[in-house]
């Protein structure tokens, strides 16, 4: 479960980017969240996985308080929570089963669970015949594949997603929510900001919008509502 009470996120520069968030997020929910550029998306979505502290108000997702655990407690939350970004974020250098195996070695997996485990997410995303390219060997679409192998290797409880869709053409993107719809139906939580109108339109899950920094609608089997 996620849930924030009062929450503000002032940047540095003065930039007001949510004003009092408040929201219950229950587990194995799918959320779509909203809303015009510069509304505070990113910005939610960076406070649950700690990238950004809150200036003001409690976040509580899996059990953490995440605004007030200290820096050393940070990897056992991220444990809890796989983070897919719009620009897959893999390691250049590294092979397809080497950039989820790596999300195993951090966490210090024990070693004789580590291929047998990623052999099993890849094939969850249709790439075990990919394990041994190199990321810039693949399309974006499969690149995000293994982005979300790699979110998913250590079993979260919660999948959360910006704009996952933002740089794939339409018909991989659909692709691409077919497996997050997937995960969802295992009883994932997956949290994903999103601009894409015909995907919010026709999956009909929770739409959460922000508006300049606050929550201006939350419906269940919601619409986009924006033309952009
Ligand atoms: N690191 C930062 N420092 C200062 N201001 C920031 C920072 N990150 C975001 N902002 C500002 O905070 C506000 C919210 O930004 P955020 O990225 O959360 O919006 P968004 O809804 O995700 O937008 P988009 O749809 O364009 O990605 C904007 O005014 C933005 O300029």
């Amino acid at each position: 479960m996620i849930e924030m009470f009062d929450v503000w996120k002032t940047y540095p520069n003065g930039t007001n980017a949510l004003k009092g968030i408040n929201i219950r997020i229950e587990k194995g929910e799918f959320v779509y969240v909203v809303g015009p550029s510069g509304a505070g998306k990113s910005t939610f979505i960076k406070l649950m996985y700690r990238e950004e502290k809150p200036t003001k108000g409690q976040i509580f997702l899996g059990g953490f308080n995440v605004s007030r655990i200290k820096e050393r407690q940070i990897p056992l939350v991220r444990r809890s929570i796989g983070v897919v970004f719009q620009d897959f974020k893999l390691l250049p250098t590294l092979t397809v089963f080497e950039n989820v195996a790596f999300a195993m070695e951090v966490i210090e997996s024990n070693p004789k669970q580590i291929k047998p485990r990623v052999m099993d997410v890849l094939g969850l995303v249709k790439l075990k015949h990919k394990a041994k390219m190199l990321p810039s060997e693949l399309s974006g679409g499969e690149q995000q594949r293994v982005a979300l192998a790699r979110a998913l290797v250590n079993s979260p409880g919660i999948i959360i997603a910006d704009e996952p869709t933002g740089n794939l053409d339409p018909e991989t993107s659909w692709e691409i929510m077919k497996l997050f719809e997937e995960i969802n139906q295992r009883g994932t939580t997956v949290v994903m900001a999103t601009h894409n109108r015909e995907i919010v339109n026709t999956m009909r899950k929770r739409v959460v919008a922000i508006e300049a920094g606050q929550i201006a609608r939350d419906e269940q089997r919601g619409e986009y509502g924006y033309e952009d």
